[in-house]
């Protein structure tokens, strides 16, 4: 029997349009709140260094508003540190941060950096707030989260994502194996980044997986079908695949 796969909504680039000119328009609370009306179980924004879009306020007023789990997805970094404890969402997702970087090109590497992350994670479980590290879909990561003690892990499937054919299949596979190893091991497997309605099924059928998290395409799809009829959409799409 799969466990129920929630759908976390990412509304980050609902801030950068918002940004792109200033002032309060398109709000992301607002957004926040229509995407739990659609069905999301939760919603994802990422607080960046650079605060290109997710902005302070917005955690401010996202934990005011939301009745739902907030998933603060931070680097691992005091700065971040510091404003997860002062609002403890319910979740914090530990991401690698390259400030010149598009997007979040990787996985954390949580392997390499152990040293740097075990106090972070340590504040973080200690205030109740449910951990998750953003990893590639590899063994040594998952060693990594278990001795790190991070009850939660999400898959970066932005290689699956971009890659077709033989390859995709490579890397479903490997987030397949991961997500089985993370729940043998009593760690949560989330996966998100660049699905789609054309990718999101076979990721959404791996049943151990809890989570996704979707943004980018959600908030352009919202241009054409507006944002409840996409995230109703993309919820349909994961249904239909477990
Ligand atoms: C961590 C992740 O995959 C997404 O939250 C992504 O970081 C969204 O923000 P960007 O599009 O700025 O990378
Ligand atoms: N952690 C992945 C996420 O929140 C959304 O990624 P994307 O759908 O914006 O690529």
């Amino acid at each position: 029997m799969p466990t129920p796969l929630r759908l976390g909504v990412n509304i980050d680039h609902v801030a950068t349009i918002r940004n792109a000119r200033g002032g309060a328009h398109p709000d992301p609370v607002k957004a926040a709140l229509l995407a739990v009306k659609a069905g999301a179980d939760g919603i994802t924004a990422h607080l960046r260094e650079d605060r290109r879009h997710i902005r302070d306020e917005d955690i401010a007023m996202l934990m005011a508003a939301l009745d739902v789990p907030l998933n603060l997805e931070m680097a691992a970094t005091q700065e971040m540190l510091e404003i997860a404890l002062r609002h403890k969402p319910h979740a914090a997702c530990i991401v690698p941060e390259k400030r010149e970087e598009r997007t979040t090109e990787g996985g954390l590497d949580a392997a390499g950096q152990y040293e740097a992350l075990a106090p972070i994670v340590e504040k973080l479980v200690e205030a109740g707030i449910r951990v998750s590290l953003f990893i590639e879909a590899d063994a040594a990561q998952i060693d990594a989260a278990i001795r790190l003690g991070a009850p939660v892990v999400e898959f970066h499937t932005g290689a699956y994502a971009h890659l077709d054919g033989a390859a995709r299949a490579g890397e479903l596979r490997r987030i397949a194996d991961a997500a089985a190893l993370a729940a043998k091991n009593g760690i949560e497997p989330h996966a998100g980044h660049g699905l789609t309605f054309d990718n999101v099924g076979p990721v959404a059928a791996i049943p151990q997986i809890a989570e996704l998290n979707i943004g980018h395409f959600l908030i352009g799809e919202a241009i054409f079908g507006g944002l409840e009829g996409s995230i109703r959409e993309m919820r349909r799409q994961m249904d239909l695949a477990r």
